[in-house]
């Protein structure tokens, strides 16, 4: 028997790529979605390209609808996910593509999102390298709430915590820059960046070390080398659609060299699925993931500066959001992990 599946917040990006991807699970079956100002729309008016779930209807998102499924997707906006997650029954497998559930420390919560801290779920990035030399996936069987990575931090989090991990690189000097596309910011807030300021436009934005994001990469990173970490990040909105390419860099750690650099990566992500280091000459492009699951990797010697650099690209709305919570979710539920989530991108 299929597992039953709602979708809340199914009219946005993430819970379209979401329905999306889960068409093509054969061991989920979505019976709900759900929606806030577009209730009571037929799904397929908000996402015409959603062509497989014919007539469903777009349910107001409360607790009552979304009760009775075994498995909850929730693409809310931050701070909308932990009242209606509460009221879930604890054995209903509740997936949050949303912040509230991610940080571990309140005071980070406090500092960047400033509303009332909810605690913490088991985190849903599996290839995330822990201290003690496991991996985040070992935490996920059986679990029935999971927090989903923000996107930006996904791509410079498995960029980076190999090398960390390893003690390549030093942990007090780390930057990344980030190329990210609108929609990232979600449905709404993309519609209304008209043409005229996106394309022909590129902006930063959150920069300073202001971003929400800056708490939950040093978190992760922290969890991987078992220290605390400092980071400077900056996104920057450049006018593609999807996809996000990140550009990290660290000084390297007294004694260490390009070879430890990538002995890291393949002791960490050689049996990862879903995560690529580019042979050499091959740079890591958004166009070549989007669609995927997946992670591209490249990285090398700024000999001169002394600094490791590692590109790194992922789809935001794949293994940025919904492939993230589509893989946690296999692994709760014991399914293989790599059920419905593609390998393969779209080009061009
Ligand atoms: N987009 C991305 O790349 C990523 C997004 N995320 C996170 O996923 C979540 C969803 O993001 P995304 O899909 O991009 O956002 P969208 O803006 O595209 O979609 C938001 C969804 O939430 C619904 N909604 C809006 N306001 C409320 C409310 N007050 N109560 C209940 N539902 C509401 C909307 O319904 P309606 O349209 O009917 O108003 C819509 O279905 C966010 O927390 C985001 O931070 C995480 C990683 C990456
Ligand atoms: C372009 C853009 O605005 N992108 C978003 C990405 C949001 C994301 O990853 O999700 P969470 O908000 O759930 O953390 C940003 O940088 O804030």
């Amino acid at each position: 028997m299929k597992y039953s599946v709602a979708v809340a917040g199914a009219s946005g990006y993430g819970g379209g790529e979401v329905l999306r991807l889960l068409a093509n699970h054969p061991e989920f079956d979505v019976r709900t979605v759900t929606a806030h100002s577009q209730a009571g729309q037929r799904l397929r008016s908000v996402h015409p390209h959603l062509a497989s779930y014919g007539d469903l209807e777009l349910q107001p998102t409360t607790a009552e609808v979304l009760a009775g499924h075994d498995v909850v997707f929730l693409a809310l906006p931050h701070g909308h996910s932990a009242a209606i997650a509460a009221q879930l029954p604890e054995s209903t497998l509740v997936l949050d593509a949303g912040a509230d559930h991610r940080l571990e420390r309140e005071q980070d919560w406090i500092d960047y999102y400033g509303s009332e801290y909810a605690g913490s779920w088991a985190y849903g990035l599996p290839e995330l390298i822990l201290a003690d030399g496991t991996k985040q996936r070992e935490q996920l069987p059986g679990c029935r709430r999971i927090a989903v990575p923000g996107c930006n931090v996904t791509a410079v989090t498995l960029a980076l915590a190999p090398l960390i991990h390893h003690g390549v690189i030093e942990a007090d000097d780390l930057s990344a820059v980030l190329a990210v596309g609108p929609s990232g910011a979600g449905k709404k807030a993309s519609v209304s960046l008209l043409g005229s300021e996106l394309i022909g436009n590129i902006a930063p934005y959150a920069a300073f070390g202001t971003h929400r994001h800056v708490p939950e990469i040093r978190q992760n990173l922290r969890r991987a080398s078992g220290s605390d970490v400092t980071i400077a990040f900056t996104p920057v909105l450049v006018p593609a659609a999807r996809g996000i390419l990140a550009t990290c860099s660290a000084r390297v750690a007294p004694g260490k060299r390009l070879a430890d650099a990538l002995a890291a990566y393949n002791d960490v992500y050689a049996d990862e699925l879903f995560i690529e280091l580019m042979p050499e000459g091959v740079l890591p492009r958004t166009g070549d993931v989007i669609g995927s699951n997946r992670t591209q990797l490249a990285v090398g010697l700024d000999a001169r500066a002394g600094r490791i650099v590692v590109c790194s690209a992922i789809d935001n709305l794949g293994k940025g959001t919904a492939g993230a919570a589509i893989q946690s979710a296999n692994i709760a539920l014991g399914i293989s992990e790599p059920t419905a989530l593609p390998v393969n991108g779209v080009a061009p």
